[in-house]
């Protein structure tokens, strides 16, 4: 990662350069931003009439270093309907700040994407959910935010949104009904659950203290991602839906004989699902009004 990136604040007039750069290299318009979790990048594949972007070809985006995360963004046609997927994701842990974690989902702002689909691998904190299993979020906890280290801290650029954006509804309800519905629909009820994904900073995976903590806080599952681009989607008005892939389930008990988890094992379990993801997403795409 190059130092002075990190050691500046993306603005409000980066995020109109990259949007600026974006638009005049692509005919799409997209009012559909997707962002694809570990294993889950396969999704940018079923687009059609495609323009793909290498993350460190667009000026202010950083690249991903975590294997399963293809660092693309690929414009194109799903559903009837015009999107933009990022092929893979940026995280706090690979040394990116929370501004840097976001800025796509600035950029997808000014592009004048309407709703944003986030996905990601999760292990499972809830111990009657299992490995496979998909998870309609329904809110989050933010640990890291709340510790404050989120992408609203430092001056408010009004242009984005208010200094202090509610958070008590960040995943639109009517939109997680429809995905529901949706998974239903498609034969999905049997592993689909809707709970609450808490975020990490990672890279490290949780000790058993840390799952039982979050248990009795309220997480159905935990990950190291998603969540700051939440935030900055929902401070500037982007209506958000989110999907976990339940990859593992997390260790609660000392001593047992539980498998540790691995991101070997993650990036295998979000490739498995991948199919099933891609297949709702892209139902849902076809579905909602943008
Ligand atoms: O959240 P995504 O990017 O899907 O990836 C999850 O998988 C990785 C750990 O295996 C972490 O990056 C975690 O956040
Ligand atoms: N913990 C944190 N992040 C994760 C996990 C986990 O168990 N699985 C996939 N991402």
């Amino acid at each position: 990662v190059d130092g002075s990136v990190l050691d500046r604040e993306e603005t409000y007039e980066d995020a109109t350069s990259t949007a600026e750069f974006l638009l005049s290299r692509t005919d799409h318009r997209p009012t559909i931003g997707i962002i694809c979790g570990s294993g889950l990048g396969g999704l940018a594949n079923v687009l059609t009439d495609t323009d793909s972007f290498e993350f460190r070809d667009i000026p202010n985006f950083a690249t991903s270093t975590v294997p399963g995360h293809a660092s693309k963004l690929v414009f194109g046609s799903l559903q009837g309907k015009t999107v933009v997927v990022m092929q893979g994701r940026v995280h706090m842990y690979e040394g990116h700040t929370a501004k840097q974690v976001t800025f796509p989902v600035r950029v997808f702002k000014l592009l004048e994407v309407k709703i944003l689909i986030v996905t990601n691998a999760s292990g499972a904190i809830n111990r009657t959910y299992k490995m496979g299993d998909l998870m309609v979020i329904c809110d989050h906890i933010n640990l890291v935010g709340l510790a404050g280290l989120n992408p609203l801290v430092g001056d408010n650029d009004s242009r984005f949104g208010p200094r202090f954006p509610p958070m008590s509804s960040a995943y639109d309800n009517d939109l997680r009904s429809i995905g529901l519905k949706l998974s239903e629909e498609l034969g999905m009820k049997e592993f689909v659950r809707e709970g609450v994904y808490s975020f990490q900073s990672g890279p490290m995976f949780e000790t058993v203290g840390e799952c039982r903590l979050l248990n009795v806080l309220g997480a159905d599952v935990v990950g190291m991602s998603t969540v700051p681009e939440v935030v900055a989607a929902r401070h500037c008005g982007i209506r958000v839906f989110g999907v976990s892939v339940v990859t593992n389930c997390c260790v609660m008990e000392l001593d047992s004989d539980d498998q540790e988890p691995s991101h070997d094992e993650v990036l295998e379990m979000g490739e498995k699902r991948s199919a099933d993801v891609q297949r709702l997403i892209s139902k849902f795409v076809g579905k909602i009004i943008d």
